[in-house]
């Protein structure tokens, strides 16, 4: 039996790229240091998996910011407002991916979304009525030459043709029809390519097939296979799907001419059924995702053998991989010294799943797979409960009765004691929480971990930077005011270390964007709260201000979402012991006097079933609940906030509005405020926020520009019901971008009210 990876993951076992890629941003790296980096890096992920004598390695899973960048440049969708720009091409790149503000003109990124039910975040291509698509680049054929010259036969991989049509924008006038010709001719020249490099196999990425397919979607993508597929020469290609089973398709996909085909069967629920009931075609191979690509467990190999022998009944030829690419784990546990042997054997990460790959290879060419060593050692892992359980914490759980998950009052009463209460000017400024992380804060983290300061001067630090950060705000005049997070090195992580029940890594980083990436903490056990997380900071914060102070909290889907969570209870259970923990800190909050109180669901949307079927069954009918727990039992007068990220839920806005929470705020800017028409037709009745600029990028929006957004925003929600703030929060910007953008979204309020003052007083 032969071992594949989809990808691996490419920021660097040190996060190695991340940093050269921001020193690069800063210009103290030069490009050809940059692109040293990256080769040093490709180089040690191929021979990480070449030593494991994986069979299928991938090459093109390397990326400076995103594949879907990667392959929209290769075929040349490059909108005309960054080709003016007449910039370098890696230039042009970054301007794609993070907008350009500089001596060339001043553009805004290309839109940011959430790659399927990850927390990988992709750039959204953009094909104009004037784009020419034709293969206009060699960045596959580089990086499979780069790998052969080491010695090592790669598997190069692309996103295939029907998942970039299906996540591109055709921003003008034409549409798909206009340009599938020269889609099918660019796939092809690519094919030839590779055929004429001499390449073994190809490995086209599929995911969006594992989504609710329509006619016209399984016709387009029968048509493009149909084509493309005519050039393949001597080459084989691998269709590869993962997140989820391909049922709308499974039959079109076996008829089609590909040499293998890659299943998930770890997401993909009816992905066995599908094989064991229409057949696999015997000339082809089938990939079979067995090992997790998403979780930190240890594979359980009794499991993995029982299906890989099930399959083996009715397909000759299989090949063991990854259910998705492995840029969604951690490198490798050699990393972590803190965290004991006897959590770290129930674990694994890239390189360690690079292994088990390997093992279940040995295993299975065994003569008698359960007599060999790593089987028998691997069995006893999954004999044992390894769970310590809360008796108490899983007796408030099931003892939770429906009004648990009901605020009173409704929504219009307690508006109006709000109202009256907070006493807020029209169209209220505000940000979303955190305030820029610099190196300085980062540092104070560093040097209480490493026990260079002590408790007591990390604090002191800490609320000299929200004394600061308190009188910024008024200065800039914002009406309601943020402590500033500088206590948070994630939204996440942070509550993770303050709840019992998770576990931490030192260096178990994974990318969620760009250079950006997060350490999600790992759920271990059953979590409680043993004391206040966030009062002192919020209390202190309070105190140096008339104004009001929003405590600030994530949300019991968000830490879930985040956090790599255990299997052996449900999510549900899950979600609603964290609701539980904060529930407690939110009514907390309360007693000690925050009025206002922001509970954010950043990642509400990301875990959203792909498969409309599921929405409710298998998620939102316990997750909008768990929401609701957290906040069903403060008084009229405490304003409970919530924040999204990326604005992609107007398929689910009854369930957002569901969450009876008073106010939300959301990105917006980036997709166009296309969101705003759904609110207005849907008589959203929370007050909302929809974010007037664009915080990933280091661009400044000027005071007319958000004047603009919010004059548009005004044309579709009544003003009494509208806030202003940036998309999300401020911790991955500078101070100076900062300031500068906060007054220019002050002014524009101001400036807004006035008019819309003059307007009121007409009308009476
Ligand atoms: N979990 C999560 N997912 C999310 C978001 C989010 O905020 N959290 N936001 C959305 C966008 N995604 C984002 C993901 C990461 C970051 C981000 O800023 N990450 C930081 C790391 C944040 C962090 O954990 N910082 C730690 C560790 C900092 C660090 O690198 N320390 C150095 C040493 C200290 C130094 O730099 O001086 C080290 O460990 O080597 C801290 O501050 O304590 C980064 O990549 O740079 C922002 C947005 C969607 N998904
Ligand atoms: C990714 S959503 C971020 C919300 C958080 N309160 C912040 O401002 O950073
Ligand atoms: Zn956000």
């Amino acid at each position: 039996m032969r071992t594949s990876v989809i990808g691996y993951p490419r920021v660097g076992n040190s996060r190695e790229l991340k940093f050269a890629t921001e020193k690069y941003f800063e210009g103290v790296l030069s490009a050809a240091q940059l692109q040293e980096t990256a080769t040093l890096l490709r180089n040690a992920h191929w021979q990480a998996q070449f030593e494991n004598g994986i069979d299928f390695i991938p090459s093109n899973d390397f990326s400076f910011y995103d594949n879907m960048l990667d392959t929209a440049v290769l075929l040349n969708v490059v909108p005309k407002r960054y080709r003016d720009l007449r910039l370098e091409p890696l230039t042009e790149y970054f301007a794609m991916a993070r907008g350009y503000q500089g001596v060339n003109g001043d553009v805004k990124a290309l839109a940011m979304k959430k790659w399927f039910n990850t927390n990988y975040h992709y750039i959204v291509p953009e094909i104009e009525d004037d784009t020419e698509i034709t293969l206009a680049g060699t960045k596959p054929f580089d990086e499979f030459l780069e790998a052969k010259n080491l010695g090592i036969v790669t598997k190069p991989v692309m996103i295939g043709a029907f998942s970039f049509i299906k996540l591109t924008k055709f921003t003008g006038r034409k549409t798909l029809a206009d340009f599938i010709t020269d889609i099918i001719e660019a796939y092809s020249k690519i094919l030839i390519k590779f055929n004429d490099l001499g390449v073994e196999w190809i490995q086209f990425d599929e995911p969006a097939l594992v989504m609710d397919l329509t006619a016209d979607d399984i016709a387009l993508l029968i048509r493009v296979y149909s084509e493309i597929l005519l050039a393949k020469g001597g080459s084989k290609v691998l269709l590869q799907t993962y997140f989820g089973d391909i049922r709308d398709c499974y039959q079109e996909v076996i008829a089609l001419p590909f040499d293998g085909i890659g299943l998930d069967f770890i997401e993909g629920k009816k992905t066995l059924e599908l094989v064991q009931r229409f057949g696999f075609p015997a000339d082809k191979t089938l990939f079979a995702g067995l090992v997790n690509g998403k979780n930190i467990w240890r594979n359980h190999y009794e499991h993995t053998l029982h299906i890989l022998a099930e399959l083996g009944k009715s397909v000759p030829d299989i090949v063991l991989g990854t259910s998705c690419s492995l840029l969604h784990v951690p490198y490798t546990l050699k990393n972590e010294s803190s965290l004991s042997d006897e959590y770290k054997k129930y674990f694994s990460f890239a390189e360690e799943k690079l292994t088990e790959l390997a093992e279940l290879k040995r295993i299975s060419s065994s003569e008698v797979p359960v007599k060999v060593s790593e089987y028998i050692e691997n069995s006893r892992l999954f004999q044992a409960s390894r769970f310590c359980p809360n008796a108490s914490v899983q007796s408030a759980v099931s003892s939770l009765s429906p009004d648990d998950f009901i605020r009173q009052p409704a929504f219009n009463e307690r508006e109006k004691i709000q109202q009256a209460m907070l006493d807020l000017p029209l169209l209220p400024t505000t940000t979303i929480g955190s305030f820029p992380q610099t190196a300085e804060v980062k540092a104070n983290r560093a040097n209480f971990k490493n026990g260079k300061i002590n408790l007591t001067q990390y604090i002191k630090f800490n609320k000299e930077k929200i004394a600061e950060c308190v009188a910024l705000q008024e200065k800039i005049g914002l009406d309601v005011l943020v402590h500033g997070e500088f206590e948070r090195n994630d939204m996440v992580e942070y509550f993770g270390e303050c709840l019992a029940g998770f576990l931490f890594t030192e260096k178990a980083w994974v990318q969620s964007y760009g250079t950006r990436c997060v350490k999600p903490p790992i759920i271990w056990g059953d979590i409680s709260r043993s004391q206040p997380m966030t009062v002192d900071y919020s209390v202190y914060a309070q105190s140096l201000t008339t104004k009001h102070m929003k405590g600030m909290l994530t949300g019991p889907v968000t830490i879930l979402n985040w956090s790599f969570p255990r299997e052996d209870i449900s999510l549900q259970d899950c979600a609603f012991q964290i609701a539980l923990a904060l529930r407690d800190e939110v009514l907390d909050l309360e007693a000690n006097g925050i009025k206002i109180i922001q509970i954010d669901e950043a990642a509400l949307r990301e875990k959203l079933p792909l498969r409309k079927s599921d929405w409710h069954r298998e998620y939102l009918d316990w997750a909008i609940p768990a929401f609701r727990l957290v906040h069903s039992g403060v008084k009229a007068q405490t304003q409970i906030h919530t924040h999204m990220c990326y604005s992609e839920f107007s398929d689910i806005i009854r369930d957002i509005d569901n969450m009876d929470a008073d106010v939300i705020t959301f990105e917006a800017s980036r997709s166009d405020l296309a969101i705003i028409d759904v609110l207005n037709q849907c008589a959203f009745k929370t007050k909302v926020g929809p974010g007037v600029y664009d915080i990933h990028s280091p661009r400044i929006p000027s005071t007319e520009e958000i004047k603009a957004a919010l004059s548009r925003m005004l044309e579709k929600i009544p003003q009494e019901n509208l806030w202003v703030n940036p998309d999300c929060g401020l911790k991955t910007r500078g101070n100076a971008e900062t300031v500068a953008s906060l007054n220019n979204l002050v002014a524009a309020a101001q400036e807004i009210r006035r008019s819309l003052h003059n307007e009121n007083i007409c009308n009476l």
